[in-house]
């Protein structure tokens, strides 16, 4: 998974558990309104209908309503009337607002028993005050008598009927509260299980990317090669173990440093540019690929030549640069030293050979001419004997840098064996390559060595003549053999062409 990936996963799963909490949160909230609204409510109601139900008996029952009415009947004192009438209103105003309430219909029913036989008590009384005022206690209570049987039955049914159905009501209440209770309880669960989920997921996810910084980390440091992690600017921000080693400079030290501190002053500023050039260009690309040569500057202010090869890459607004640099310090005398003779520091027989392949075909396909000499120290084996095998070293790596000093640049030189070395000069005609030969000769012979014996050489030349298709590199190497041997046979310290043998006046 991409770190963008990752990002966007981490965006994602923040925002749902952010709206499933405050979604959760407001549930909550409203679960716990309804819950006390509904308790309030059914506690109110409850409360209600038990207060009118005992309303309902006080002013209806025998210390109310009855209790007056009797008390008139027999004394028909008017007090009794008026606190007959009052509790009759009373009553009324009980079976009202029991009527109103949620009553099952059997309770409804009973409830129009009582009203009818309080009316019927009513009325009775009413007509007792206002036209039989004349009556006998006796015949009084003859008259206003009111079968309540019916009524009496109706009160103990509600009190037996309302009260536990009340009771019931509130503990269904409470039962349906329980479980909103439950519900709030489990909804809670849920977010928690996410956030758990995802507490999860981010420490997978972490482990997974301190791991992957890990091997990182150690592929980075375990590297032969140095890597410098720089910004844009080109601030240096990271290295590794092998940057430290070859530059010399703690990590701290490279990280207070610009990646152009670690070239040649004279080089920083086109260095600088390059890089400009370089971050500029959109996305990310490899430069050198390890192939581009420069010579970086370490600590101590030695020169080391490096491979570098440089990668950008961009994310978001952020531009990095990675240089990836080897040290080629070994690598180069490795190269050197299979290509170059130890002793004389010109090339080695298997390498001058391969020139010589390489500079007969390209004459060749060309048209071109081309000359080689073979170079034989005189009486070498003299100098050895008589001032010992150091001199003669010195001896040969004179005349190799002698060789070498009076060469043109594309000129090759390298040591055949022992004494003897093979000069290719391209493009060099019969003539000319004659001219030069005696010309190293003679300057080899004016050279002043320090010991007794003069140290001279015999030049054989073979010239491969333009246009000319079918001789051979080794035809071209014989020739010139043969015109060193005759050149040591003619005396040495000589040149000899094998083109000039031929001639007739050479051999006279
Ligand atoms: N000091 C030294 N001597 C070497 C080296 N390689 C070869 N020789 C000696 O070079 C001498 C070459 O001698 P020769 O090729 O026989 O002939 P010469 O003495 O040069 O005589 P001409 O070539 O006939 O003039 C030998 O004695 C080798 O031992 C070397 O690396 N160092």
């Amino acid at each position: 998974m991409t770190f963008r990936k990752l990002n966007i996963l981490l965006v994602v799963l923040t925002l749902s558990v952010g709206a499933i909490l405050v979604f959760h949160n407001v549930r909550q909230a409203e679960y716990v309104r309804e819950m006390n609204e509904s308790w309030n409510q059914a506690s109110v109601e409850t409360m209600q209908i038990a207060l009118d139900l005992a309303a309902l008996e006080r002013s209806f029952g025998y210390v109310g309503f009855i209790h007056h009415f009797k008390n008139y009947v027999l004394r028909r004192d008017e007090t009794y009337y008026f606190d007959a009438t009052e509790s009759y209103w009373q009553t009324v105003d009980a079976l009202r607002r029991l009527m109103m309430s949620e009553l099952p219909e059997r309770d409804r029913l009973d409830l129009l028993v009582v009203q009818r036989t309080l009316n019927a008590y009513f009325r009775k009384l009413n007509d007792l005050y206002l036209n039989r005022a004349d009556l006998s206690a006796v015949d009084a209570d003859r008259y206003v008598t009111v079968d309540d049987t019916k009524a009496r039955e109706a009160l103990v049914r509600l009190r037996a009927d309302l009260i536990p159905n009340l009771q019931n009501q509130y503990y269904q209440t409470a039962a349906s509260n329980q479980d909103n209770a439950f519900w709030i309880l489990l909804s809670s669960t849920y977010p928690l299980l996410i956030i758990l989920a995802f507490a999860f997921s981010i420490s997978v996810i972490s482990r997974k990317v301190l791991m992957r910084a890990k091997e990182i980390d150690t592929i980075f440091n375990s590297s032969p090669d140095a890597f410098i992690y720089s910004n844009s600017n080109g601030q240096i921000l990271r290295t590794n173990k092998m940057a430290t080693k070859i530059f010399g400079y703690s990590e701290e030290e490279l990280r207070e440093m610009r990646i152009e501190d670690l070239v040649d002053s004279a080089l920083r500023d086109s260095h600088r540019k390059l890089r400009e050039k370089f971050v500029s260009e959109k996305g990310s690309r490899v430069m050198g690929a390890g192939n581009s040569k420069i010579t970086g500057l370490t600590k101590t202010g030695r020169h080391v030549p490096l491979n570098v090869s440089i990668s950008s890459f961009g994310f978001g607004r952020h531009k990095g640069i990675i240089a990836i640099a080897r040290d080629m310090t070994t690598m180069n005398k490795l190269q050197l030293d299979s290509t170059h003779d130890a002793l004389t520091g010109v090339f080695n027989r298997r390498h001058i050979e391969v020139r010589l392949d390489d500079e007969v075909k390209r004459a060749k396909r060309y048209g071109r001419g081309l000359s080689v000499f073979i170079v034989d120290l005189d009486n070498f084996k003299g100098l050895n004997d008589s001032e010992g095998h150091r001199a003669g070293d010195r001896g040969l790596a004179v005349a190799a840098e002698h060789l070498r000093l009076q060469l043109r640049k594309h000129d090759h030189v390298g040591r055949w064996g022992g004494d003897e070395f093979l000069v290719i000069c391209p493009e060099i005609s019969q003539t000319d390559a004659t001219e030069i030969a005696d010309r190293i000769r003679r300057r080899f012979e004016d050279l002043h060595f320090p010991w007794h014996c003069k140290l001279t050489m015999s030049i054989g030349i073979a010239t491969l003549q333009p246009n000319s298709a079918t001789i051979t590199t080794q035809n071209l190497f014989d020739e010139a053999d043969q015109a060193l041997y005759v050149a040591k046979e003619r005396g040495r310290n000589r040149v000899e062409h094998f083109a000039e043998l031929q001639r007739p006046k050479r051999i006279k």
